[in-house]
């Protein structure tokens, strides 16, 4: 199995001392499409952000195709790694073709514009969004803001996209229709999500992590299961039978409602 990316004992402390992230190991597989989920606090963002190369970390090592992240230069990062966090927030006036366009630098010098002009097509194309391309980005809807920041990150042609909360404030057949194109784009994917009925239809892998560690790293059939869900989260999972299906549901009820 050829792996990606390899995670080796990755721990993060805050500025005061506490920690966020601990002891966090895994080898990823090309190809997968991995969702990092745990309860608030877990420290998904954090890992997230580690992997992406944009927070630094004190201890241990991840290694992209053999090659540590401390020893690439922004370029070569660039090359590995788009990121599409919630924090982006590009300059409203930008034409979405030009904003999507921009992802395109860290390449430039590897194509004619001729071939730019025509993955830029295939990529608005992908996306869905060939037909909102000379629109201002400040003229979208929050989801089509969305499948614009991952063009963008597309058009930067990475091996590894990490997304974070890809679907934050879709509704259910946007978010159902992220998350397929997040599936088909080819590349592997590693994202933070919080909708866990979401996860065994969209990706391969699943790390669970609970109170800054690792609680559970492996394809969602072994890892996502009644068991670690409640060990994880409290609350209970079920893999309801419909049409042939096994659609997941969450029991949230909460036997005691904490006094305010
Ligand atoms: N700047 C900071 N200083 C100190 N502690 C922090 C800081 N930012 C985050 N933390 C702590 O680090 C831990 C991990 O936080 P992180 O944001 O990664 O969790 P998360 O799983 O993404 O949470 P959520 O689901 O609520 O977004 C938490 O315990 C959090 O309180």
């Amino acid at each position: 199995m050829t792996s990606v990316l390899s995670v080796q004992n990755v721990g993060v402390r805050a500025s005061n001392g506490s920690p966020m992230v601990q002891d966090v190991s895994f080898d990823l597989p090309k190809g997968a499409t991995l969702a990092i989920a745990g309860p608030n606090g877990a420290g998904k963002t954090t890992l997230l952000t580690v992997l992406a190369g944009l927070q630094e970390f004190a201890q241990g090592d991840v290694l992209f195709d053999g090659k540590s992240l401390r020893d690439m230069s922004m370029q070569q990062r660039a090359r590995k790694i788009a990121v599409v966090s919630q924090q982006s927030a590009p300059d409203a006036r930008l034409t979405l073709r030009d904003y999507v366009a921009m992802g395109q630098m860290p390449v430039w010098a590897d194509a004619s514009a001729k071939e730019h002009s025509v993955a830029l097509q295939s990529i608005l194309q992908l996306t869905a969004l060939s037909e909102l391309a000379d629109r201002p980005l400040g003229q979208l809807s929050g989801g089509e803001r969305q499948r614009a920041h991952i063009a963008r990150a597309l058009a930067q042609k990475p091996e590894v996209l990490f997304l974070d909360e890809p679907t934050n404030h879709l509704d259910p057949d946007a978010k159902g229709r992220m998350l397929s194109l997040v599936a088909s784009l080819g590349v592997s994917v590693i994202m933070v999500v919080h909708d866990l009925v979401m996860i065994p239809e969209f990706a391969s892998h699943v790390a669970l992590m609970k109170n800054t560690r690792l609680t559970g790293f492996g394809t969602v059939k072994d890892v996502l299961t009644p068991e670690t869900v409640r060990t994880t989260f409290g609350v209970d999972y079920l893999l309801l039978s419909h049409e042939g299906r096994e659609i997941p549901a969450l029991d949230i009820r909460k036997t005691e409602v904490p006094h305010t």
